[in-house]
């Protein structure tokens, strides 16, 4: 039992939390939440809809005029009090984390510190929102510039990163004196529950940190975008949800930032240290067993080097142990769903059925229902899915070409623009591609390129607006224009 795996089994929550209460479903309704690993059911979580939506953001309405008036000070310490709740906490939450998502235990207290890194990050931030004295348009005036809480957030989040991805968004919107109503992925609402009750004992007021847990996304999607007491909705997900989403916001002109879905490519050019290109796209590829929105999507290796390339990162795979995630000596775990490994095997299965060819893996792993093996495939073309599609599972299709420009031109191909990635040591090769890449981040000789201090965000169909950084917190502000007369 999951409860008996924790130091404090009162992390384990399975109601909703709203104006400061634990709340059930008003029909009673709930819904089971999965192991990935085993298949077992760990929770019976209350299944929220439309009505304690609507109960949420009211709540958070009537909260955002106190807390939008807290001194900022005032708001920097609570936050930075959840901080440090977060990380004394942090075992218990990575195993929440791997009992619920899957990945291996390691990874998950990595990402409980990288999400707590941005409640600390904004905890500092929110003592750092400065307006302007503009320069005067006649001796009478005087113009200056203040910034203000946009009001009420709502904010969608996916299964892969149930902790981070949440904190990214809560964190800003709290510290610039917004209130918030979350609704996190149904196959992981542990965590964020978990994060609700740590932000309670941080002393976070009632009403301004809310999570609707459910399962019908639509009906929940359809009460935040469409309530005129939201004044924005942050989105990270797909590109075919999050497009949905910006459709349903418009109709109240509501603040959208979007994190959407990416494509990205690692260039890997003759000159590179091939050692570090091996070990940084072996990184960026198999992290979360593929499952992350700048996972290496495409790995593109110039001609003259691909056959050592193939031999060492083959190699380097085959060192991979699929398992629970709860076992040291597991070192990748399961993806979220069947229906998750279905559709990495019908990716594997069309590049096949083109003329690629499998180095290591390249189905389904015995292992159970939910896992699939560290695949390598070669001599693939631009014409199979896998050169367009977002895989988010543990396959690594690695390309060839010739020049500088085909490898830019391969790298673009797609509507997408989150991450890319490139291996030279050419400081001249660097500029011209870096400029060229069409994407928000770009990782030169590097892959691990996330943190709570960067603008993470992409460009084109991966999204808009950024995350984290000072940038971050522009996103939940608004600019308000003084005019004084009559000097
Ligand atoms: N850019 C980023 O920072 C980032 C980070 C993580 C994941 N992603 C992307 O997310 C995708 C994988 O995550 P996923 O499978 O959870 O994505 P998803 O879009 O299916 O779901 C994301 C969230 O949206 C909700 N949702 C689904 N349909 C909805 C609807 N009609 N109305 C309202 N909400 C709805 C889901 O319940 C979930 O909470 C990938 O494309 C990945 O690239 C992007
Ligand atoms: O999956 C998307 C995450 O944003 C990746 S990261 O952990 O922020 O690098």
């Amino acid at each position: 039992m999951l409860e008996q795996k924790l130091n404090d089994p009162s992390l384990l929550k399975q109601a909703g939390f709203i104006n400061g209460q634990w709340v059930n479903a008003k029909d009673g309704k709930t819904f089971e939440v999965f192991n990935p690993a085993v298949g077992e059911v760990i929770a019976n979580v209350a299944d929220l809809g439309t009505k304690e939506t609507l109960q949420a953001i009211e709540a958070a309405q009537v909260a955002f005029d106190d807390w939008k008036v807290v001194p900022a000070k005032q708001r920097s310490s609570l936050l930075r009090r959840w901080f440090e709740l977060v990380l004394d906490h942090q075992e218990d939450l990575a195993v929440i984390m791997t009992f619920e998502q899957g990945k291996v235990i390691a990874e998950s207290r990595g990402e409980i510190a990288y999400g707590a890194s941005y409640i600390e990050w904004f905890a500092e931030e929110a003592k750092r929102i400065y307006g302007d004295v503009l320069p005067s348009t006649s001796a009478d005036r005087r113009s200056l510039v203040i910034k203000q809480p946009v009001g009420v957030v709502g904010a969608i989040t996916p299964w892969n990163f149930p902790n981070a991805m949440i904190t990214r968004k809560v964190a800003p919107a709290l510290a610039a004196g917004c209130t918030i109503v979350l609704k996190p992925a149904a196959e992981t609402p542990l965590s964020a529950l978990a994060l609700a009750e740590l932000g309670r004992r941080a002393g976070i007021p009632a009403g301004v940190f809310n999570v609707v847990v459910g399962t019908d996304a639509k009906a929940i999607g359809a009460e935040l975008t469409s309530s005129s007491i939201v004044k924005k909705i942050t989105f990270t997900g797909s590109t075919a949800v999050g497009k949905l989403l910006m459709e349903q916001s418009a109709k109240t002109v509501k603040k959208t930032s979007m994190e959407l879905g990416g494509n990205a490519p690692v260039l890997i050019f003759e000159d590179a240290d091939l050692d570090k290109a091996v070990e940084g796209a072996l990184v960026a590829k198999f992290r979360n067993a593929g499952q992350t929105c700048i996972c290496a999507n495409r790995i593109l290796v110039q001609d003259s080097i691909y056959e050592e390339f193939i031999s060492r990162f083959t190699a380097r795979v085959s060192e991979f142990v699929l398992g629970d995630g709860v076992s040291s000596t597991s070192t990748m775990g399961p993806l979220i769903s069947r229906k998750a490994v279905a559709g990495v095997t019908s990716l594997v299965d069309d590049a096949v059925s083109q003329g690629a060819k499998i180095c290591i893996g390249g189905s389904a792993s015995n292992n159970g229902d939910h896992f699939f093996q560290p695949t390598v495939l070669r001599d693939l073309n631009t014409s199979m899915r896998l050169a367009k599609e977002e895989v988010f599972g543990p396959v690594a299709p690695v390309f060839m070409f010739s020049s500088e420009k085909e490898a830019v031109d391969m790298a673009n191909d797609t509507e997408f623009g989150l991450a890319a990635y490139m291996y030279t040591k050419d400081h001249s090769r660097i500029w011209r591609v870096g400029e060229a890449l069409e994407y928000g981040m770009v990782g030169i000789n590097e892959t691990a390129i996330s943190s709570e201090m960067i603008p993470f965000g992409g460009v084109k169909e991966s999204g808009q607006g950024r995350e984290g950084s000072k940038y971050g917190l522009e996103d939940y502000l608004e600019v308000k224009y003084f005019c004084l007369g009559d000097i």
